[in-house]
């Protein structure tokens, strides 16, 4: 399951060095930061809204904007989403509250 994500994760570093005229990845990097960010608060935006409406396809496409998006956000940072794995499986198995104490900040 998350074979995809490390697929993905390789072609978001590999169109760090790509040109912006034929990438739509590249093209955000090129962009900066804050498009970048600006992209993920409208992908959960449009998140909220297609779970307002309930239609489950919608739900599926608006999330799969979302997702591909904070990994986009996560590659600009020099992340990848082995990082977040790595932190959903500490929290794994462990109560909401023991979670809570668990954190640092
Ligand atoms: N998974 C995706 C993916 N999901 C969504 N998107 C793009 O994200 C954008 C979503 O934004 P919107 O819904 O607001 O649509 P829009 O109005 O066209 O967006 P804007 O151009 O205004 O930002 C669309 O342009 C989608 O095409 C994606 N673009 C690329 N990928 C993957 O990234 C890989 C690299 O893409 P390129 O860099 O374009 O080669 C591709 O092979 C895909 O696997």
């Amino acid at each position: 399951m998350t074979d995809v994500l490390t697929r993905l994760a390789e072609v978001l570093e590999e169109r760090k060095a790509a040109d912006p005229e034929s990438s739509y990845v590249a093209k955000l990097y090129a962009k900066g930061l804050d498009a970048i960010l600006k992209k993920v608060g409208e992908e959960a935006t449009e998140t909220v809204m297609a779970a307002k409406d309930g239609v489950p396809d919608k739900i599926v496409y608006e999330v799969a904007d979302l997702w591909f998006h904070t990994l986009v956000l996560l590659a600009h940072q020099q992340l990848g989403p082995e990082a977040v794995l790595a932190e959903l499986d500490r929290r794994f198995g462990l109560s909401g509250l023991e979670e809570k104490a668990s954190r640092t900040k």
